[in-house]
């Protein structure tokens, strides 16, 4: 299934988290399941806290590009737009916040799970839960901004 990164122009795409063209980079990939919206990705053994569990600092950064990613769909689906459509929407992390519930195994794939829970005019809040084994470790809450066409005097493409 195309993921909502999948979209991203070049231009946009080097994002640590995000970018495909970030060979350093996680490259998460996010799809629509109903109305929620899913990333899944294996950490490796180096996205080590204590041994045996995730770097709060990696979630953070997993829950950032998976609601970033979400709050550009959750857009064009409500103006009914297909996701490569022109004038392209992109998102940035306006506030980022992450509770850590408990810890989070090193043993498999995390499972992102986001929920759209406000659009309004240029901001889209997006709720997460970070499940691992079966079970949430981690819940967040991000108010992404569509990305201005000045940003950092880029032209947002
Ligand atoms: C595109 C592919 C790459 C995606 C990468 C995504 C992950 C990232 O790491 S992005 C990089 C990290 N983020 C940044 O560098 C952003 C830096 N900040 C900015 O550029 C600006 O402050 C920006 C764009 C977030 C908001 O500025 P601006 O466009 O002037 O927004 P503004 O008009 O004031 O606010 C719009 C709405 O967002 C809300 N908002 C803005 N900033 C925040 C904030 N920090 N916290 C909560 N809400 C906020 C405002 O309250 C307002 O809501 P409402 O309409 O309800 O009043």
């Amino acid at each position: 299934m195309e993921a909502f990164q999948d979209h991203y122009d070049d231009a946009v795409a080097h994002c640590y988290g995000c970018g495909r063209n970030n060979e350093h980079g996680h490259q998460i990939k996010t799809c629509w399941e109903g109305e929620e919206t899913v990333t899944r990705f294996t950490p490796e053994p180096y996205h080590t806290a204590i041994p045996g569990f995730v770097y709060g600092g990696l979630i953070a950064s997993l829950v950032d590009c998976h609601s970033t990613g979400s709050a550009a769909a959750a857009m064009y689906r409500q103006q009914n737009r297909e996701l490569g459509s022109q004038p392209p929407m992109r998102f940035v992390t306006g506030s980022l916040h992450v509770d850590y519930l408990k810890p989070t195994p090193l043993d498999g794939a995390l499972e992102l799970r986001g929920r759209i829970v406000e659009i309004k005019g240029r901001k889209v809040v997006v709720e997460t839960d970070v499940i691992a084994c079966g079970e949430v470790t981690a819940r967040g809450r991000v108010v992404a901004v569509q990305m201005p066409a000045d940003f950092g005097g880029a032209k947002a493409a």
